[in-house]
């Protein structure tokens, strides 16, 4: 780690502030001192000596409040500390500005055309601009953890090194051999494909001076044979077998289609692993009985190769912490090691400290205790940068939390919707449109069965609304029309830009938790509600950080059980929220 990037500063007030998690571990605190002040003498000490010497004083009662209150959140934090990796060093560094230089001029240009002239970088793309732009003119390969909150443009953090690395070094490489259709010289992994699409998007908005070539690994309408069932996308290892499934049946490639016979030009791909090492292996599909395949009676099958690795010189991984979740791993490390072996330095993923002949960019919102760990023993030398308000919700967030009332749990999300309506009619008409607009919200459940539900109820009331889970129709198209009408009117590419917005778009979207990863749905979804607990708060922050993205308002509305027996889970669910709030 540079000098630079190892400039700490102190974790948030309270935080714990060792490595690892554990209650144990829990250092003294601004809080904690906070206790020892209530002893009367004003001396500090430990917190049952406070206690013990309260009792003494008229104002016990208050006094024994705080000090519960207090015990309360300390307990809070260390259970989020058992989660997160709350020790990761924050910066307080200076940072650049402006996307001038260290930018090439066409990606400064670029950058204006896309967010407006006077845009400021966010702390993420600042330190993503101070340490990662000279990428082409090291001897070494470096490897980099970009970490910062939902929303805070983590994208074009990475997307501008790696343009501007292409771009530097687009002389070398027109020289270098291609045997296969598609010879990308950097890759971008990402877990869905709807992922993968969005941001091949944000880097195509990047490269219209640049003229770098970037393809997206996704191809529409590809006829699916997946039986529709009823799965919960709850746990990592279910949502893994759903996507790994779906990405390689459904998703043909799209520049594999076109390019069987010819090479195609492309600098950057975008891709799913899966769908990447499809590609590289060309494995395609065989019936098995079920015994023998763990994929519903499919096995995978080497078939003809459609995509070369050597020229491979970046790989970034969006959404680290899901792509090197234990579930995933398999299929990201068995892609980086294919690229290391291709560019003549086979790396053994058994070994403990994995040194990858490519340059690595993870990025993440946030820092799971495992991924924490598993970086620590195979990437010592990684420089982790994140932002200062890592594993926080984002400011302009809002959070409301409403109990059920006991009676019909559908009549009450039916009832806040229609309450979000009535709040949009009492601000009056856009000043744009001169109309009312009805805001947009993404609703989160954890199982399919009740996405369907919800949906079938909402428009047997008259609401219109789009349900999506993993092995739904519309998703198994392959492109990301069936986001249109709650992504931004140019987040879809090519042919299926359309206007989307229209008076009868659905203004509810119904899914589960694979559409909470990256996707950025600013600044058309303010409301994000939240109608079963999330597993954890890591699914929590990237549920609630649909909204409230780049500085814009949003609302997280989370129901529970508020009160009464049984409601120990959402009431802890509210706890662990105020403590992420900032
Ligand atoms: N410097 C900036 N100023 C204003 N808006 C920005 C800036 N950078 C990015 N944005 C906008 O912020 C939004 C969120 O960006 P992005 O999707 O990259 O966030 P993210 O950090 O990757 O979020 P997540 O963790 O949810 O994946 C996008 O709409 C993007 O256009």
């Amino acid at each position: 780690m540079t000098a630079a990037a190892q400039k700490t500063k102190r974790p948030p007030k309270g935080r714990a502030n060792s490595k690892g998690s554990s209650r144990s571990q829990f250092k003294p605190t601004s809080r904690t001192r906070l206790v020892a002040d209530l002893k009367p003498d004003g001396k500090g000490g430990k917190y049952e000596v406070a206690k013990t010497e309260a009792r003494k004083t008229p104002n016990t009662k208050v006094e024994n409040a705080q000090a519960s209150t207090v015990n309360a959140r300390e307990s809070i934090e260390a259970l989020l500390d058992e989660e997160f990796d709350r020790s990761t060093p924050m910066s307080e560094e200076k940072l650049p500005n402006s996307f001038s230089s260290p930018l090439l001029p066409a990606l400064t240009q670029s950058m204006a055309d896309v967010l407006g002239a006077n845009a400021a970088p966010t702390p993420i793309q600042g330190l993503a601009l101070k340490h990662l732009m000279s990428l082409a003119h090291t001897r070494s390969w470096q490897e980099f953890l970009l970490a910062s909150e939902t929303g805070s443009g983590k994208s074009f953090a990475y997307l501008l090194p790696l343009i501007q690395y292409l771009k530097e070094t687009e002389e070398a490489a027109i020289n270098s051999t291609q045997r296969l259709p598609i010879n990308p010289r950097a890759l971008v992994l990402a877990p869905t494909h709807e992922l993968s699409r969005q941001l091949s998007v944000f880097a195509k908005s990047l490269i219209h001076y640049a003229k770098i070539r970037v393809l997206c690994a996704s191809r529409a309408n590809v006829p699916t044979t997946i039986d529709r069932r009823t799965v919960s996308t709850s746990s990592a290892r279910e949502m893994k077998h759903l996507i790994d499934s779906l990405e390689s049946k459904l998703f043909a490639t799209e520049g594999a289609a076109q390019t069987t016979s010819t090479a195609r030009p492309v600098d950057l791909l975008v891709s799913t692993p899966v769908k990447a090492l499809e590609m590289v292996r060309g494995w395609g599909w065989d019936k098995v009985g079920k015994e023998e395949s763990d994929w519903g009676g499919k096995k995978f099958r080497p078939g003809k190769p459609e995509m070369g690795l050597k020229r491979i010189e970046c790989v970034v991984v969006d959404e680290a912490d899901i792509l090197f979740d234990p579930d995933f791993r398999d299929s990201t490390l068995g892609l980086l090691s294919d690229i290391s072996a291709a560019r003549g330095h086979p790396v053994s993923t058994d070994a403990r400290s994995t040194k990858y002949p490519f340059h690595l960019i993870l990025t993440s919102a946030t820092i799971p205790a495992s991924l924490s760990t598993y970086l620590s023993t195979h990437h010592p030398t990684l420089t982790r940068l994140a932002s200062p308000h890592l594993h926080q919700l984002p400011a302009t967030l809002h959070t409301e939390h409403i109990g059920w009332t006991g009676g019909n749990r559908f009549a009450d999300i039916e009832k806040r919707l229609r309450q979000v309506w009535a709040e949009d009619a009492l601000r009056g008409p856009n000043q744009m449109t001169g109309r009312i607009e009805r805001s947009r919200v993404l609703v989160f459940c954890n199982r399919s069965t009740t996405v369907d539900a919800l949906g079938a109820h909402l428009t047997e009331r008259g609401i219109p609304n789009v349900t999506l889970t993993s092995t739904g129709p519309s998703r198994a198209r392959g492109s990301n029309r069936h986001l249109a009408g709650f992504l931004k009117g140019t987040a879809v590419s090519g042919h299926e830009s359309t206007s989307i917005v229209d008076k009868d778009t659905p203004h509810v979207l119904i899914t589960t938790s694979l559409l909470s990863r990256g996707l950025d749905f600013s600044p058309s979804v303010q409301h994000v509600f939240i109608v079963d607990s999330p597993r954890n708060m890591i699914d929590f922050l990237h549920r609630a950080g649909r909204s409230g993205r780049a500085g814009q308002l949003g609302k997280v509305v989370i129901f529970g059980k508020l009160k009464g027996r049984g409601s120990e889970m959402d009431k802890g669910l509210k706890s662990k929220v105020r403590a992420l709030a900032r």
